[in-house]
Order: structure tokens, then C-alpha cells, then sequence
């Protein structure tokens, strides 16, 4: 059988979602590991008034993809953008490109998807399973087509504790579901959306429920492989550790402990944190694309869906997480955090109330009464506020675990060379948890607020101030309630002294002692 790189040699790929976190991981490994690979046909939209060549040419020069400019400087030209914006009927591309791609792509992976929780449910729907329907109507045509590989999530089906291998029931039929919203207004959807997402946390979820069941009913015409990732979190290895460009999933909340600005969140200490980091995942699609192409003639009509977790094969939990993340960032702090990092996690609702209370809304309070004083606008709160509304949407999965049965991502391993299973490795056995932490909260620092590692120093002894500062407050603090209870009570004033006579009678007691042994 043909080695992995030796498959894609000479191959026309055609990726969607290119420009996001996953699939430049994917660009970059494909053109990195499978040098020989032919062409890589993007689906990219236009945005934020860059044209799509120019967001590809922005995307080739980002630190990412320095190791392959190192090896090929020319990699640009294996890289063909295709306009397309996927919520548009044939998903807007123009005839030309649609003759283009029909005759060429061998392999198709779909990355593009709306990945907010707080999604409209239409706009979900119409990304993640309409657009999805019409990758497949376009795969169908395709000449040459020897496997799609369709990006889901672990989380699809979020509403069973134990999820194996295989494609559920789907919550209601896409079709009807697509027709009904087709004529339903805006305001009706959102009432209803509730009702309809039942059990599941979000539309992100639900939808991506949906679009599972809608690959499968093609894979009777096509070869398909659907990739099942969980809590996806920055490099492990490769290009190089702790690599995320982004603040989704953990990354904003460890950034927000980091800065000093989180210090409460709800989330089981005892529960599995099924993080997956992002090269892993990549190797595992591309070695996934390998093996459904090769034995496309040989499987049976299903496709093959692979639970791409860690929780277990090498667990890990959020209490570990929390200790981990906290320490990393005491040794390499970010700058000018607003206080010392220190944030818990509580399983207690009421817990996490008082502390959100106390950690949160009174310092934001105090800060912002400064910030209004100086003459500067406040704006802690509103901070704190977006803070909470993005835990909020986060704690459905921090609180709770959950069970996969990842047996074809050891099928998948024990098919490949021992040269493969190193140059695409997946294998998260060998993942020493404390040290990917470590490398994921340095690459927050890096790469997604983009500060210096040599201002470290500097940063501190700014959080050698915020202590000074802590200290000093908390001496007032005691000062003032002795003004205020201590001085104008005799109860309180008799405690007092009871207090103070005892330690005085316990430090001449220490002292008479230590004479009598000297
Ligand atoms: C030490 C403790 C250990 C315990 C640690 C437990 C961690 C427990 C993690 C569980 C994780 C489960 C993950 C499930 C597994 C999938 O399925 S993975 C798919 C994951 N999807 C996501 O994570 C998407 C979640 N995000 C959202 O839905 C939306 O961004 C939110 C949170 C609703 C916010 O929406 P919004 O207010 O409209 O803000 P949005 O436009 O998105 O962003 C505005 C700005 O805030 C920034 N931002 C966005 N999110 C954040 C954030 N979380 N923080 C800070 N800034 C942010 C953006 O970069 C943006 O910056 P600018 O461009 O304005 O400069
Ligand atoms: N991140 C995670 O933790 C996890 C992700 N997944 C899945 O992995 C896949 C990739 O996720 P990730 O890379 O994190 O997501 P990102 O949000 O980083 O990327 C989404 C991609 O989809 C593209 N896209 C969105 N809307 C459109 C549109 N209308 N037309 C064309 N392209 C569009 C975006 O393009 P543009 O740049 O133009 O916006 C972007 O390239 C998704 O299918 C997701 O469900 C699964 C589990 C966990």
C-alpha cells in the first residue's frame, strides 16, 4: 500500500475553510509533509474588504507556514483560491471554476463551519447543513473524486453520555426542518429554537448533528470519512508547539485567567478536559483521507467516523488543567494583567456566584470608579460582562463528561507504515499533558496577543506591583474595620485583646522555651 505522502503525490485537493484555525493547520501539514501534492483548490470568501487572493497571500505569510517556505518558497503556486461563499445557492461559484474543480479535485476536506455557540439557528443551518448538502451535489460531479472528508464534531452528540462510532439518529429530518425555516421569520425561529435544540447546549451542536446525517446519506455514492474532534487546542508538535490563532474553546478562558481577569468559573474539577491538540487532528484527517481513498473500492457503503478524542486513551481533567494553566502563567506572565492570575473552578453554583461577586463584579467596580476619576471612560465592567456571557456558553462542557469509543483511531494507527506513524502522528499516548499545557498557554501569549517572550521580566514586576498593591489594600481594609467595629464596640474590643493576649502569651511561652534548650 502506498505510504501516505506517496498518495497524495500528484493530487488536486480541494479544502474548505482554509482561512480558519483548523483548516490553515491542514494547508500547511498537506504542503509541509506532502511536498509532491499536485494542487490545493481553496474555498475562500472574500471579507472585511480584502479580496479572497488577498486573504490567501495574508494567510501563506503568517509564522505558521514558515517552516514550509523554508523547505519550498515557491509553495504559493500548488495554491489556487476559488471564490465561494458557502450560505449562497451553489454556494456562488462561478460556472468556470465549477467546470474546473469537476474535473480535476480527487479529494475533498470540509472544514468550513459556523462555530458560535450563540448562532442563529437559520444561519446555522444554512452554513453547516444546507451549505454541506451542496459540497456533496458538487462532489457527485466530480470525475475523479476518490473520498470526502467531512470535519464534525465529538460534541454532535452531546445529548448521550456514551457515543461511539457511528451516526445517530438525527434530532429531526434536515429536510423538513430546512423547508419549515425557509418561511418562518426571524423572531419566529428564535422562539422556537429552544423547543427544537432540546437536549443540546447550542445550535452549533445541533446543526452539526444534522450535517452528519446528511454526509451519510451520500455515502452511498461517495467515500466518506467524517472526523469527530473534541475540545481542539493549540500544536502539540507541529510546525512547531503551542501554535493558536484564536480565542475559541479554552484559549479565551486561559488568556482571560491569565490577564488576571477570570479568577471563578463553573467547571467540574474531576472531569475528563477532552482537549485535542490541533496537529493531532490533522494528522488523523489527512491520514483519514489516505485510507478511505484506498480502500474505497472495498468498503461498504457506510461511512467510516472516527472519534478523535483524548479522554480515553490518556485522560486529563480540569482540576489538572486549572493548576497547570495557573502555574504556567505565574512563570511566564502576560502582560499588564489587570491581577496576579489566580482563578478556580467550582462545581458550586453558589460558590461561583459569591466569587463572581467578590472577584469579579467588586474590582471591576473599583477600577472603573478609578478610570471615571481620572477622567478616562470606564469600561472593567463591560468587559467583565462579555466575560460572562462567553464562560456561560462554555461551562455545558466543563461541567460534565463524557465517553467515546475512538476504536478506528487505533484502527486507522495500526494501518499505517511505522514512517507514517511518525510523520502523522496521532497517536495521544505519547501526550505529556503538563508540558502541552505549558507550550499552549506560552503560545497564547506569542501568538494570538502577539507579545514579546523578552518582556517577561517586565511582566513580573508588574505582577510584583499588583501584590504590592494587594497587600497594601488588604492593610486598609483591616485598618478600616478596626475604625469601624473594633473601636466602637466593647464586645468587639474584648475579642480584640483576648486575640492579642493570646499570641503574646504564645510567643513568650516559644521564647522561654527556646532559652531552656539553648
Ligand atoms: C483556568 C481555567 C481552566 C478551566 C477552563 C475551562 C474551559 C472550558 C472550555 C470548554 C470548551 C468547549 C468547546 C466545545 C468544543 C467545540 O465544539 S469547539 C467549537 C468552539 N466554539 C467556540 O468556542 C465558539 C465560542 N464563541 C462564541 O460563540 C462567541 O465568540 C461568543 C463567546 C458568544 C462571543 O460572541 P461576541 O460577544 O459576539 O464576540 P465575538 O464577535 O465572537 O468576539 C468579539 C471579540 O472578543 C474576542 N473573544 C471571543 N471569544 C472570547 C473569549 N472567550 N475570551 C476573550 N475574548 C474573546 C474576539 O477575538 C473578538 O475580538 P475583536 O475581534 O473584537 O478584537
Ligand atoms: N475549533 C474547535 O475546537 C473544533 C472545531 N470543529 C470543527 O472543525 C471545523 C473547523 O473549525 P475551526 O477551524 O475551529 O473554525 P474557524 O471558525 O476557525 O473556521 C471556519 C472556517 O469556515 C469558513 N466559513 C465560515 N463561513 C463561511 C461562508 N459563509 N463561506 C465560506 N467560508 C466560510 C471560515 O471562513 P472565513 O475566514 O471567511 O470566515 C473559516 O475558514 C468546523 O467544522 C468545526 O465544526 C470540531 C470540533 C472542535
Amino acid at each position: 500500500m502506498a505510504s501516505i505522502a506517496d498518495y497524495y503525490a500528484g493530487k488536486n485537493v480541494l479544502i474548505t475553510g482554509a482561512t480558519g484555525f483548523m483548516g490553515k493547520v491542514l494547508v500547511e501539514k498537506l504542503l509541509r509533509s506532502c511536498p509532491e501534492v499536485r494542487t490545493l483548490y481553496l474555498l475562500v470568501r472574500p471579507k472585511a474588504g480584502q479580496s479572497m487572493q488577498e486573504r490567501v497571500s495574508d494567510m501563506m505569510k503568517c509564522k505558521l507556514f514558515d517552516r514550509v517556505r523554508e523547505d519550498n518558497p515557491d509553495f504559493h503556486q500548488k495554491i489556487v483560491p476559488i471564490s465561494s461563499e458557502l450560505t449562497q445557492p451553489a454556494l456562488a461559484i462561478s460556472p468556470e471554476d465549477v467546470e474546473r474543480l469537476t474535473s480535476c479535485v480527487n479529494i475533498i476536506f470540509h472544514c468550513a463551519a459556523t462555530i458560535r455557540f450563540d448562532e442563529p439557528l437559520k444561519h446555522a443551518l444554512q452554513l453547516n447543513v444546507i451549505a454541506t448538502q451542496q459540497l456533496l451535489s458538487l462532489a457527485q460531479q466530480m470525475h475523479h473524486l476518490q473520498a470526502f472528508i467531512h470535519i464534525s464534531t465529538a460534541y454532535a452528540n452531546c445529548n448521550r453520555r456514551h457515543i461511539d462510532e457511528i451516526i445517530y439518529p438525527p434530532p429531526v429530518e434536515p429536510k423538513k426542518l430546512i423547508d419549515s425555516l425557509e418561511w418562518m421569520e426571524d423572531s419566529i425561529v428564535r422562539d422556537i429554537t429552544p423547543r427544537l435544540i432540546g437536549e443540546r447546549p447550542n445550535t452549533y451542536t445541533y446543526t452539526k448533528a444534522l450535517a452528519e446525517c446528511v454526509v451519510q446519506r451520500e455515502s452511498s455514492k461517495l467515500s466518506i470519512g467524517i472526523i469527530r474532534p473534541s475540545i481542539v487546542g493549540a500544536s502539540w508538535q507541529e510546525p512547531f508547539p503551542g501554535w493558536i490563532d484564536n480565542f475559541n474553546g479554552p484559549s479565551g478562558v486561559f488568556i482571560a485567567a491569565g490577564k488576571g481577569i477570570l479568577r471563578t468559573m463553573r467547571a467540574n474539577n474531576d472531569a475528563v478536559a477532552d482537549l485535542i491538540p490541533v496537529d493531532v487532528v490533522i494528522n488523523l484527517t489527512l491520514a483519514a483521507g489516505w485510507y478511505t481513498a484506498v480502500h474505497r473500492l472495498t468498503f461498504p457503503p457506510a461511512a467510516l467516523v472516527y472519534n478523535c478524542t483524548t479522554g480515553g486513551i490518556n485522560p486529563f481533567h480540569w482540576g489538572e488543567i486549572e493548576h497547570h494553566v495557573m502555574s504556567s502563567f505565574k512563570r511566564n506572565p502576560l502582560e499588564q494583567a489587570f491581577r496576579r492570575p489566580n482563578a478556580n473552578i467550582t462545581s458550586n453554583y453558589l460558590m461561583n456566584q459569591y466569587w463572581i461577586l467578590v472577584s469579579h463584579k467588586f474590582p471591576a467596580l473599583i477600577y472603573d470608579l478609578y478610570l471615571r476619576l481620572s477622567g478616562q471612560k470606564p469600561q472593567m465592567m463591560r468587559i467583565f460582562n462579555r466575560l460572562h456571557k462567553a464562560i456561560g456558553l462554555l461551562e455545558y462542557f466543563s461541567s460534565q463528561d463524557w465517553e467515546w469509543n475512538s476504536e478506528n483511531m487505533s484502527m486507522l494507527m495500526s494501518h499505517l507504515s511505522p514512517e507514517d506513524r511518525k510523520t502523522f502522528n496521532f497517536d495521544v499516548r505519547q501526550l505529556n499533558w503538563p508540558e502541552y499545557i505549558e507550550n499552549y498557554c506560552i503560545g497564547t501569549k506569542k501568538y494570538v496577543l502577539n507579545e514579546d517572550m523578552s518582556d517577561i521580566p517586565a511582566a513580573r514586576q508588574h505582577l510584583r506591583k499588583l501584590r504590592n498593591i494587594r497587600y497594601t489594600f488588604n492593610t486598609l481594609l483591616l485598618v478600616f474595620i478596626w475604625r469601624v467595629f473594633i473601636a466602637r464596640s466593647q464586645m468587639a474590643r474584648n475579642i480584640w485583646y483576648f486575640v492579642v493576649s493570646l499570641c503574646f502569651k504564645f510567643l513568650s511561652y516559644f521564647r522561654a522555651s527556646s532559652t531552656l534548650t539553648n
